[in-house]
């Protein structure tokens, strides 16, 4: 007969959620339900392997980057077998030792199943045992969404959470998409040496972005990769080697044939797998798990955090939702509020892209007053260092009455870095003539970029006070 028992709280999902229980909930039952790989997608299939593909990558350009300062490499050959192997060669014995240590702790009981309700806070497992809480912790993240077309059924296709376990490094790839997981996926392969055709259905990539850091990147990625856009996919089938792909363009219908197909088509949010409403907890339009700023859900007792509720979809957005759920079990008459006020990202490609706060066209749709400072990494010493040719830049948004930032957006090397004085501006509500000149900026660092960007906002030196 399946069991069934009661705990003080139960965490749905070890991704995110699996950083709550810390020595404070020692004396509190805990149940902790895993359907999938432990650790969930930033450890095992996203941030982490993701970027250490990407800084190999970084290195195997580099002799493109030398040549024009006068040094001439080669490259020889990326060993994919050895890039892959390092990468899961550090993190499954992560995922493993994590999943070791909850399994073997005293107050911790690890169920690795799939999990629904079935009632009224009753969580049914998929070997029938049931568990009911007096606190839930939803944290069931979410999965790959995959885009329709003929034939995909029977076509031979990867994604985010299998394209970086290939057995060999492809010759040719076509990737779909023109958002995060196309971007960084399309500089990793193309800086391998596989031949990327990338067919994206919109005018521009990474159109979350500010338009013209959206159009500087396109052109840069425009020039390392066989770039479709406007063009939507039709039909896959299996080809003698690899896959063939029916494209409409604007030039009309094309096919394209290569050895993998990478779907990089966007994420669903988990909840819709969990039966909710069978406990009053309810989906917005998009899927996501209804919070409020307290990250608890319509039931009292019942928390949610991270992709499964959060739009923005990133890591540190769940770590800090973490965080906040994990004070407000602790302290359930003294809550605290999540801050999404200045959420940034930044997307690993070549170039980097990282934004924070209002595009330029969201300030303008706002109908909100606005002043733009931009410069270009070109424009200061370390870009001369760099041999930067002018298309990256810092653009900086602010407002002519206060001068506080409203918007960052960067585009260029290190640019994910870069960004943290703006980030950091914003969070404490410092204007910008007084991040400038407030402090020292280490001549001759890139980081004067940045510096320069903030003195070009015509603002005369207004500060906030
Ligand atoms: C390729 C890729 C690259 C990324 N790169 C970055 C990056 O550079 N920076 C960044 O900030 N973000 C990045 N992200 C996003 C980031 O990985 C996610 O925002 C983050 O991992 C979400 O954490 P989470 O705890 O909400 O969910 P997850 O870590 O996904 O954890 C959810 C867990 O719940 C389990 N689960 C789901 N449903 C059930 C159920 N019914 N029963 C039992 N268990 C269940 C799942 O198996 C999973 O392990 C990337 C994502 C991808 C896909
Ligand atoms: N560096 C990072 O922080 C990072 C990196 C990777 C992923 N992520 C997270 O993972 C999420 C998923 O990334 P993603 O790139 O898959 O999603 P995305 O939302 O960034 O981009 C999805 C892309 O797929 C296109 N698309 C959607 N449906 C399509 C269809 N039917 N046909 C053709 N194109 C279609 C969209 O137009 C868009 O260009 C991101 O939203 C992000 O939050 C973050």
């Amino acid at each position: 007969m399946p069991e069934s028992s009661h705990v003080d709280l139960c965490l749905i999902g070890s991704g995110s959620a699996n950083s709550i229980p810390d020595d404070r909930f020692d004396d509190w039952s805990i149940a902790l339900v895993e359907g999938g790989t432990f650790g969930g997608t930033c450890l095992n299939v996203g941030c982490i392997p993701t970027k250490m593909y990407v800084h190999p990558a970084d290195l195997a350009r580099t002799p493109e980057h030398a040549g024009p300062l006068g040094v001439d490499l080669t490259l020889d050959r990326v060993r994919w077998a050895d890039v892959r192997d390092r990468v899961f060669g550090r993190i499954d014995p992560i995922s493993a030792a994590g999943e070791r240590y909850r399994a073997e702790s005293r107050n911790i009981r690890l169920f690795r199943q799939q999990a629904r309700f079935v009632g009224d806070a009753r969580l049914r497992l998929d070997d029938g045992t049931e568990i009911t809480a007096d606190r839930f912790v939803i944290a069931a993240g979410s999965r790959v969404r995959i885009a329709s077309a003929d034939g995909l059924a029977d076509t031979p296709y990867e994604t985010s959470d299998t394209v970086m376990r290939l057995p060999e490094l492809p010759r040719s790839m076509i990737i779909v998409g023109g958002g995060y997981v196309a971007a960084e996926f399309a500089h990793v392969f193309s800086a391998y040496g596989t031949e990327v055709t990338l067919v994206a259905r919109g005018k521009a990539l990474l159109r979350q972005e500010d338009a013209e850091i959206s159009s500087r990147f396109t052109e840069a990625m425009g020039r390392r990769v066989d770039l479709r856009l406007q063009h939507t996919l039709r039909a896959t089938r299996r080809a003698e080697r690899g896959v063939e792909v029916d494209v409409d363009g604007p030039d009309g219908p094309a096919t394209l044939t290569a050895d993998v197909l990478l779907l990089a088509t966007g994420r669903i949010p988990n909840g819709d797998r969990l039966d909710l409403d069978r406990t009053g907890v309810t989906l917005d339009d998009d899927g996501y798990v209804v919070v409020d700023e307290h990250q608890q859900t319509g039931h009292p007792g019942i928390f949610a955090l991270g992709d499964v509720s959060s739009h923005h979809q990133l890591k540190h957005v769940a770590n800090h939702e973490a965080r906040v759920v994990q004070h407000n079990l602790l302290h359930p008459d003294a809550m605290i509020a999540s801050d999404h006020r200045y959420v940034p990202h930044a997307v690993f490609s070549s170039p980097q892209v990282a934004s924070v706060g209002l595009t330029e066209e969201q300030a303008f749709e706002q109908g909100i007053g606005y002043v733009v400072g931009q410069t270009a990494y070109a424009s200061t010493a370390y870009g001369w260092a760099l041999g930067e040719t002018g298309e990256h830049v810092v653009k900086l948004l602010a407002d002519p009455a206060t001068g506080l930032l409203l918007g960052a957006h960067l585009i260029g090397p290190d640019a994910s870095s870069l960004i943290q004085p703006l980030i950091q501006a914003m969070s404490f509500g410092q204007a910008a003539p007084d991040v400038a000149r407030g402090q020292y900026w280490i001549h001759p660092a890139m980081a004067e970029v940045v510096e320069n960007a903030l003195l070009a906002l015509p603002l005369d030196g207004r500060s906030a006070e």
